[in-house]
């Protein structure tokens, strides 16, 4: 029921968030060379908060995923088992910023006994690391909701034949501004896990994604729109820049949506780095005016965020 207790800040100071829409290939050391250039031209910008995208290492596709996946437990893995890793804990520290760096195809191998024999299972992950400004690793997200989408005549994707899913929803303390949420992708369109960050008191959902052309130009603005609106949070879309001699077509236009639900920064098709400031201010002016926190009836519906454990 409504009430109108006091509300912490919950973003502690002005910061610039930077979304690098990065152009990739298949060479997998020349993408993490040319993202340390364009992690250093975002930070150059001002921005203390730089994320790059989905897959942002490797083409996108079923097919790519084991060939290109790194191991990284345990934590932290050699050079040689992930060097993406290293790349970004090497950007964020060479920066001195916070660097969520897009995803990865994860690799967990590993070996059962079975009829006096040893087995090796292999699962594969879409993951996403966030590493600290001193390039310290704060937090993995495993994509949650694989991309299983099958539009007749348009696109098939089936990211469940080769990955398997995460468990757990992933809300970062950055020390020095407060949380955020991080999620990748097909896990904008499902809006509990936003609901529950906002609850969490996350200023930001940042989502690494890779939309397509049949449903980016339909729903990545108005995701990206509907999470900041139904939360009155900031939020962040990095989407690979388009590259049509590729197997997979990127929307891009990766954006900054603030918690009106006004798109603040939006890039085109091509590579490019967008940067927004965030302000607490702006969060607490949008719930002051449309008081939704307060508002909401927990004796009619049950509040989704109930019962999430902290990790
Ligand atoms: O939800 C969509 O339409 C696209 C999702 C996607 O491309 C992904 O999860 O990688």
């Amino acid at each position: 029921m409504a009430s109108s207790t006091p509300h912490p800040p919950i973003l502690k100071q002005p910061v610039r968030l930077a979304c690098v829409q990065l152009a990739s290939g298949p060479d997998k050391a020349a993408n993490l060379a040319h993202a340390a250039t364009k992690v250093r031209e975002a930070a150059a910008t001002g921005a203390k908060i730089v994320v790059l995208p989905e897959c942002f290492n490797s083409p996108y596709g079923c097919d790519h995923f084991p060939s290109y996946a790194e191991t990284l437990l345990p934590s932290p893995p050699t050079e040689s088992q992930s060097p993406s890793f290293h790349a970004l804990s090497a950007m964020a520290r060479d920066n001195a910023v916070y660097l969520i760096g897009g995803s990865i195809p994860e690799l967990v191998a590993t070996t059962t006994n079975q009829d006096d024999s040893q087995k090796e299972k292999k699962t594969y992950y879409n993951t996403s690391l966030t590493f600290s400004p001193s390039g310290a690793l704060l937090a993995t997200h495993r994509k949650i909701h694989l991309f299983d989408i099958s539009i007749p005549g348009k696109i098939t994707f089936r990211e469940s034949d080769v990955l398997s899913p995460g468990n757990t929803l992933t809300i970062i303390d950055l020390p020095d501004y407060g949380r955020v949420a991080v999620a990748i992708c097909y896990d904008v369109r499902f809006p509990e896990l936003a609901m529950i960050a906002a609850r969490r008191g996350c200023f930001a959902l940042v989502y690494p994604g890779a939309f397509n052309l049949t449903t980016g130009p339909l729903h990545w603005k108005l995701l990206g729109q509907a999470r900041a609106v139904d939360n009155q949070v900031y939020v962040a879309l990095c989407s690979p820049a388009r590259d049509m001699s590729a197997g997979y077509h990127a929307w891009g236009h990766s954006m900054v949506v603030d918690p009106m639900a006004e798109v603040l920064v939006e890039a085109g098709e091509g590579e490019g780095v967008v940067v927004a400031e965030l302000e607490g201010e702006r969060i607490e002016e949008a719930r002051r005016g449309i008081p939704l926190r307060d508002q909401r009836r927990f004796d009619v519906y049950p509040d989704v965020s109930r019962g999430f454990e902290e990790p």
